[in-house]
């Protein structure tokens, strides 16, 4: 089976800072493959490259084989790349199915007049729409809320509300920075298991960057760890354990930090 994404001899800098050093990867189909590195390892940088925020100075990004290096981020999603954030970005004052709604956005085909001329039409599309909106509710667990507005919901909801309006994008490849950041156990454990079910029951791949990393060691089929831009390292959760050179590059952190929760 065709790889869903293909990221190649990347290279992006801003101002001399290599962000990102020659990082080459691929994502198979229903594959979790995790992303880990020390802070300002380039993590983030590769998600923005995937997503079109940051065009590189060298290098290929291939979505199922298409290239869509240096597209711009509307682009990208519309082709099938959804993304949830460090921070949540929602809008507060609308409910969670107002919010998921806003994530179908792409799929809806027809504009105002089309709804007032066709009305058979954007009718259904509409039902439509709202009947997939109601599966990620069920699937995330969100029923109890779905007439709340999400900034009266704890933190840990919300954070599944913006897991929940990616997937309604219907993503061929869903981009996690931290799902779990700032969140308590009980929040990491449900936070796990959506994870689980997304990939097992919608199959599909995604690319998860985390500094917990009993998470990514329990979730992840393949791990690729980054330091200073460069690949240190990519294998089983197992492989990339055992490996001196990733022991090294998180020891290092510690030791010129001295700052323990420093290491990611
Ligand atoms: N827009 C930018 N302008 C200048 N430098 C940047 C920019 N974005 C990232 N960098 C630099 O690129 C490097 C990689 O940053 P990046 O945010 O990708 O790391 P990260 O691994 O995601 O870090 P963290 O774990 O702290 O989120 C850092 O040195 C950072 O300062």
């Amino acid at each position: 089976m065709s790889d869903v994404l293909t990221f190649s001899g990347v290279r992006l800098s801003f101002a001399g800072v290599k962000a990102i050093d020659g990082v080459d990867f691929t994502v198979g189909a229903d594959e979790l493959f995790a992303v880990i590195g020390p802070n300002g390892a380039g993590k983030t940088s590769i998600f923005n490259v995937i997503s079109g925020v940051y065009r590189p100075q060298e290098g290929r990004v291939l979505l199922g084989g298409v290239d869509i290096t240096g597209e711009r981020p509307d682009r990208v999603a519309r082709r099938g790349v959804a993304r949830t954030f460090q921070n949540v970005e929602l809008f507060r004052q609308l409910d969670v199915v107002e919010n998921l709604m806003l994530g179908r956005h792409h799929h809806m085909r027809y504009g105002t007049l089309a709804a007032i001329a066709w009305v058979g039409r954007a009718r259904r599309e509409e039902l439509a729409n709202r009947a997939r909106v109601e599966e990620i509710v069920d699937l995330l667990e969100l029923g109890r809320w779905r007439r709340q507005p999400v900034g009266l919901l704890p933190y840990g909801v919300q954070k599944r509300v913006e897991l929940g309006r990616a997937l309604a994008m219907e993503p061929k490849l869903l981009l996690l920075d931290e799902p779990v950041a700032g969140m308590n156990l009980e929040e990491t454990e449900d936070m796990a298991r959506y994870i689980l079910d997304i990939r097992d029951e919608l199959g599909i791949s995604m690319i998860l960057v985390e500094h917990d990393m009993g998470l990514v060691m329990d979730l992840a089929d393949r791990v690729l760890v980054v330091d200073f831009g460069v690949p240190v390292a990519c294998g089983t959760p197992q492989e990339v354990q055992a490996n001196p050179d990733v022991i090294r590059a998180y020891l290092g952190v510690r030791d010129t930090a001295a700052d323990p929760g420093g290491a990611r």
